[in-house]
């Protein structure tokens, strides 16, 4: 896992640290990291010396550790220049220390640029760029050919706490950031401006608080947590998945639901609908119902794709509501959830319950649109519902009642196609049945949904169908399930 501080986190273990060092200790180091990643860039883009850099310095140290990086490249033979948007407010000492590197001030734009540094803003960012730091982010955005950019802490023009970008942005190649990750780095739209995001070991870590403020799953969490059968596992101590999606009208949310519930630990697939004779032909391992009553104990139920909306769509969700059992409700069941006659029966709940919308099921359910901050809008829910909360998206998000938040990082535009959602909520369902808590469930199969999608994006267009099938060598892959029988030692 890797941890997320927001800003009065980061400048607050700032702080603590600095009281204990020399002045300008951190902003030394911090150039030095970025110095470091600028060169090697430049030695892959054919070489550091003679190499053209422009520095875009803004007001704050951001513009400080543009202007000490640039120097240490400048002694390394580069030819730095500076374009200042506040020139009466730039880092005085880090100025004079380019100068005397042999770098300089730029009145305008240079002809020739192998590489930008965008120390424009960092933390101390409010609000969306303004002034000559909008017209700097402008210009560098009509450069062409466009340079290799790198940024210093986020990217200028984000939302450092949220993700959001409220208006114009700088798009970064890589980010240098300095002692953690910040929320602009993984969720929301700053995400993807960020590019590659390196971390520089500042020495702030151990002053940061245990409890972050988002989190980021990684393989080795995928590998600890994904439920693996042992020599006395049988089907039902896998636990036992129960679909309640699709209907004779859209049996495919069903079939795909099922193809992603196959696909994740539990032990036995049960499936109740009324397209309970169609999916038996496609999967001949799933134990079809016409209802929710007559389908036999599960440990967990998926319920809402292709449901429809109808009187019998409400009497399944109602049963699969009052199952003591984990439950999580996507796309008509939320629906179904919005006219507020089943919000008694989701909030008396004591098991689990796992909501999955995207933008529009959020809009329906909170009453507005999530927003620019879609932790915070995740969490809100997340606390008003008592459920765990996945809000979809490139960077899905996903948030517990008692405000625990997760990114996830694999997300890929291929899964925006018809039907991957459906997928998603029976791997996620599977994973609940397996005994997984419900945050884990939701971040683990995200995680592992997003891979999938990337893995079948490489062969060409993707379908939901593509992303089922990749997800069955993505999970081997995370989670090193064995392939093969082991060999036999010969006495
Ligand atoms: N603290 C540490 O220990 C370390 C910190 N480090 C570095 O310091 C960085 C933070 O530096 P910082 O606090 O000086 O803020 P920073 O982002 O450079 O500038 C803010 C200024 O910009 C302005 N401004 C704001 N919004 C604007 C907008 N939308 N559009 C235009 N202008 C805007 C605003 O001025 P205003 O005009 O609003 O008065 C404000 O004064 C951090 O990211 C890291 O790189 C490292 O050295 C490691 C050690
Ligand atoms: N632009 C995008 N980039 C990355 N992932 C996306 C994008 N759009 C959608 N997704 C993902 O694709 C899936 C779509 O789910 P959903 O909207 O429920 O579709 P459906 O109802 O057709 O199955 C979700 O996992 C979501 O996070």
């Amino acid at each position: 896992m890797r941890p997320v501080y927001r800003v009065a986190q980061v400048r607050a273990a700032e702080s603590a640290l600095m009281a204990t060092l020399p002045p300008g200790t951190l902003m030394q180091r911090a150039a030095a990291g970025l110095a470091r990643r600028c060169a090697v860039t430049l030695r892959d883009q054919g070489g550091v010396y003679a190499s053209r850099v422009v520095l875009l310095v803004g007001p704050g140290d951001n513009g400080g550790d543009a202007l000490y990086a640039g120097a240490k490249l400048a002694r390394q033979g580069v030819q730095v220049g500076a374009l200042l948007s506040d020139p009466k407010r730039a880092h005085a000492e880090g100025l004079a220390a380019l100068r005397a590197a042999g770098g300089r001030v730029l009145p305008d734009w240079p002809r020739r640029i192998d590489l930008v540094v965008d120390g424009l803003l960092g933390i101390g960012a409010t609000g969306a760029l303004r002034g000559t730091a909008l017209t700097l982010a402008e210009q560098l955005a009509a450069l062409d050919p466009r340079p290799t950019v790198i940024a210093v802490d986020v990217a200028s023009g984000v939302g450092v706490d949220t993700g959001d970008v409220p208006g114009t942005a700088v798009r970064a190649d890589v980010t240098v950031t300095f002692g953690c990750l910040k929320p602009a780095h993984v969720v929301g739209p700053a995400a993807v401006l960020a590019g590659q995001v390196e971390l520089v070991d500042i020495g702030i870590m151990p002053h940061l608080p245990a409890d972050p403020a988002l989190r980021v799953a990684d393989t080795a969490d995928l590998a600890a947590w994904w439920p693996q059968p042992g020599p006395i596992s049988d089907k039902y101590t896998r636990g036992v998945v129960g679909v309640a999606t699709g209907s004779a009208e859209y049996p495919g949310a069903a079939l795909l639901s099922l193809s992603g519930a196959l696909a994740g630990p539990a032990g036995l697939v049960r499936y109740a609908g009324s397209a309970h004779e169609l999916v038996v032909p496609a999967h001949p391992s799933v134990i079809a119902a016409p209802r929710v009553a007559d389908a036999g104990r599960v440990q967990a139920w998926v319920c809402g794709s292709g449901l429809g909306t109808d009187e019998r769509a409400a009497g399944e969700l109602r049963s699969v509501l009052a199952a003591p059992v984990p439950v999580l409700l996507d796309a008509d069941a939320i629906t179904l959830l919005v006219d507020g006659s089943m919000s008694g029966e989701l909030r008396r709940r004591d098991a689990p319950t796992v909501l999955t919308p995207h933008d529009r099921e959020y809009a329906r359910l909170a009453g507005e649109h999530p927003g620019a901050d879609r932790v915070a809008a995740a969490q809100k829910l997340a606390a008003w519902t008592r459920s765990v909360v996945l809000l979809k998206g490139d960077r899905t998000v996903v948030a517990g009642p008692s405000g625990e938040a997760w990114v996830n990082p694999t997300g890929t535009p291929a899964l925006a196609t018809g039907g991957t959602g459906d997928v998603l909520s029976g791997l996620l369902g599977s994973l609940l049945a397996g005994g997984l808590p419900p945050i884990r469930a939701a971040v683990a199969a995200a995680y592992a949904h997003g891979l999938a999608g990337r893995l079948a994006a490489t062969t060409g267009p993707v379908t939901a169908v593509d992303v089922a099938a990749a997800l069955r060598p993505t999970i081997a892959s995370l989670t090193h399930a064995p392939i093969g029988v082991a060999p036999v030692r010969p006495r």
